[in-house]
């Protein structure tokens, strides 16, 4: 990795890169400077990049961009629970994906006999999870079941496909059924998981199995037009946070404007797949109309991981707000300890690339649209290096754009 741009372009005490106060309710912090205009920033881009784009094949580099972020608000934060039969695998989805959890440490999780609630802090979603253990008769008519029902937007079905599921698709139905009946706008989608390990013939088979039997038996009950969505899932590869990120999407009021902004950017500047990444939790709220390809996702996550372990070496926010035990002195110094570490900060890291073609034509894009949000790309053919101008110009629109549609 190597800094392509000087310091100065991000020096945030230069009277040029003067900072607004945080005037956001929700923590969302821009990384992005406020006083440069568009055109110089992109020519002096342009020109710093020709000059010194070293014929290395990774490189990274960060510069300040023209506008300042308006304050962004979200709608309500996705919440969905996880329910299906036992050691399917509901703890092992939540901690991993919701708590961070290794996947290796799933093997030591203890059953679960009660409601295990989960939030991810830090994240631009907050999203909000509940595990139901099986034992708990949810549908039972005297279970209050307005109390996990009520307030959330999908549920999500997990059937491990390593064992006999037939007693799963039968307590599937029985709870498509109750929600059809009770809560008919929460989503129900259906991961079939643990398919590590499996042969990629036996993985279509089960999947082709499952969804035929649902619908089958769903039509059979008059319940056939229940929309549910089934996912091939293992905690042990990418395939999890894939079907996370599309549940998430499905609940995001947000998500077509976003998609045709991202169809858009893909189009202008010949990007050949664009992600809007939750950069905490490697969850993607939006892409682009075109395929999407796990291989794709993966390659994406794991740039998303690079980027996430350089701010973790050179600088990661503090949590503002922790409870501290220091005395009162010693508390002032640290509050501006941290005032000036957060406006260092706001300088780091706001976009960068990795080629990975020597040719120059196959490379990624990275930009941060905050702290938590970032837009990863991957380049096609005819998005060189020398279209920068262009790609920056059609990237600030399209941040610019994504920040008023969080505001509405
Ligand atoms: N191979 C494989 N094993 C998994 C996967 N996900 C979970 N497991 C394993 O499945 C076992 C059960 O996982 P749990 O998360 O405890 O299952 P649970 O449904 O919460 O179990 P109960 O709370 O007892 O109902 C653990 O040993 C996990 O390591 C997966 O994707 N692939």
């Amino acid at each position: 990795m190597r800094t392509l741009f000087s310091d100065k372009i991000h020096a945030p005490c230069s009277p040029a890169a003067e900072l607004r106060p945080d005037p956001f309710e929700l923590p969302f912090q821009s990384s992005l400077h406020s006083s440069r205009s568009a055109s110089v920033v992109n020519n002096w881009l342009t020109q710093q990049f020709q000059n010194e784009l070293p014929s290395t094949n990774e490189t990274s580099y960060t510069h300040g961009a023209p506008n300042p972020l308006p304050p962004m608000r979200r709608k309500a934060n996705p919440r969905f629970v996880f329910m299906g039969m036992r050691r399917c695998g509901k703890s092992s989805v939540q901690k991993v994906v919701v708590q961070k959890l290794p996947p290796a440490d799933s093997l030591y999780l203890e059953p679960t006999y009660k409601v295990e609630h989960a939030t991810m802090h830090g994240s631009f979603l907050h999203f909000e999870s509940a595990e139901i253990p099986t034992q708990l008769p949810v549908l039972s008519p005297s279970y209050d079941h307005a109390s996990i029902f009520s307030n959330i937007g999908a549920v999500i079905w997990i059937i491990d496909s390593q064992d006999e599921y037939f007693s799963s698709i039968s307590e599937l139905l029985r709870t498509a059924v109750f929600l059809a009946k009770n809560y008919p706008s929460i989503n129900l989608d259906v991961f079939i998981h643990k398919t590590d390990g499996l042969s990629e013939e036996y993985k279509y088979d089960t999947f082709r199995e499952v969804r035929q039997r649902v619908q089958d038996e769903l039509s059979d009950v008059g319940y056939g037009h229940r929309s549910i969505s089934y996912y091939q899932t293992s905690i042990f590869d990418h395939s999890i946070f894939e079907a996370m990120s599309k549940v998430v999407q499905k609940l995001l009021p947000q998500l077509p404007s976003l998609e045709t902004l991202l169809t858009k950017l893909c189009a202008t500047c010949r990007i050949q797949k664009a992600y809007l990444f939750d950069t905490v939790s490697k969850i993607y709220i939006a892409t682009d109309a075109s395929p999407t390809l796990l291989k794709d996702y993966e390659v994406c996550s794991d740039y998303v991981d690079v980027i996430v372990d350089i701010k973790q070496l050179y600088g990661w926010q503090e949590q503002v707000g922790a409870p501290s035990t220091s005395p009162p002195q010693q508390q002032e110094q640290q509050e501006e300890d941290e005032q000036r570490q957060n406006s260092s900060d706001a300088g780091l890291i706001g976009e960068s690339i990795v080629t990975y073609d020597k040719t120059g034509d196959g490379y990624m894009f990275a930009r941060e649209v905050n702290d938590s949000l970032s837009l990863i790309c991957i380049m096609g053919k005819g998005s060189s290096v020398e279209k920068r101008v262009l790609i920056d110009y059609n990237v600030d629109v399209f941040v610019d754009a994504v920040v008023k549609i969080f505001q509405v």
